[in-house]
């Protein structure tokens, strides 16, 4: 039984909803990380199932990314088993042969902008609250080479080195110019318009469709897959740094700090 993933049945056959709903932000802790595995393996291995929304149950805050407090002050076994599981959830999404469509109702930063852009097309709701992108280095930290890859194969070269570099967070209009969502609708027609584009998709013949993403996908893919090992030390080394540590906890703080 999973409490931080919600899996429906979409309103349209062979589609399903997944939602996210681990409060207070959706930061992927570990528990989530492994609980949206389970309900990914479920849903690929379900015939009946041709294609999945991936969205928020409550609006505001899609994914809040990687949650910061699964990478500060804990031991190098645990930093491993964590890294482990974001890896194993990118690769279960990235390869996914279904059609993911993420109806992105909220914030989406780091590693939830990441997820996104796994899927095969993202709507965005319009609310200028609402930023997407992969903000590490504001966080003084660095997206691993399978991050930016996903950010290049989506934006291209420049856009992704000058977004990466900045560390910049989109408002809907801008993500939309710059590529990193492919529609952005009014706040109420999120789902609608989500469905609407899945019915497209699944207009498709599944094992056409499937190849050609295996045919588009595979090479980024392959490279995570041949140094997994290797991208996990590499992870441990980075986060267990005295530097990175202080500048997690400083960002947490302000995080914390805001609200009072
Ligand atoms: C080498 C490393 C490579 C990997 C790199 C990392 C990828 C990542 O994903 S790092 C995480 C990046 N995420 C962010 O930068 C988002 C940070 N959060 C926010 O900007 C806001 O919280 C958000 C816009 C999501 C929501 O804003 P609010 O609705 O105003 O909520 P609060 O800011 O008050 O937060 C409530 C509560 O949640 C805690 N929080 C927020 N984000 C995270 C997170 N990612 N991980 C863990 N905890 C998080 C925040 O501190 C508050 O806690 P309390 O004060 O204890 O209630």
């Amino acid at each position: 039984m999973s409490h931080r993933v919600l899996v429906e049945a979409g309103p349209a056959a062979g589609v399903a909803v997944l939602k996210f709903r681990n409060p207070p932000v959706n930061a992927l802790s570990l528990e989530m990380l492994m609980e949206l595995v389970i309900s990914l393996e479920k849903l690929e291995n379900d015939k009946a199932v041709r294609g999945i929304v991936i969205t928020a149950e409550n609006p505001g805050i899609f994914l809040a990314g990687l949650d910061l407090t699964e990478m500060c002050g804990r031991n190098p076994a645990h930093y491993a088993k964590y890294w482990e599981a974001v890896q194993e959830l990118w690769l279960r999404l990235y390869q996914s042969s279904k059609v993911l469509v993420a109806a992105i109702n909220g914030a989406c930063p780091a590693g939830g902008c990441l997820a996104s852009l796994t899927c095969d097309y993202r709507v965005m709701a319009d609310n200028p609250k609402y930023t997407i992108g992969l903000n590490e280095t504001q966080l003084g930290i660095i997206a691993p080479f399978w991050f930016k890859d996903t950010l290049v194969n989506t934006v291209g070269h420049r856009a992704a080195e000058q977004a990466l570099q900045l560390g910049t967070l989109f408002p809907p209009a801008k993500a939309l110019q710059v590529g990193i969502v492919d529609q952005v609708v009014p706040e109420e027609q999120l789902q609608s318009a989500a469905l609407s584009v899945m019915a497209q998709w699944l207009a498709i013949p599944d094992h056409a469709r499937q190849l050609t993403k295996t045919m588009m996908r595979k090479p980024t893919v392959d490279q995570l897959v041949k140094q997994r090992e290797a991208d996990i030390q590499s992870f441990v080394g980075l986060i267990s740094q005295d530097s990175i540590q202080r500048a997690l906890q400083t960002y947490l703080q302000k995080l914390r700090q805001k609200k009072g």
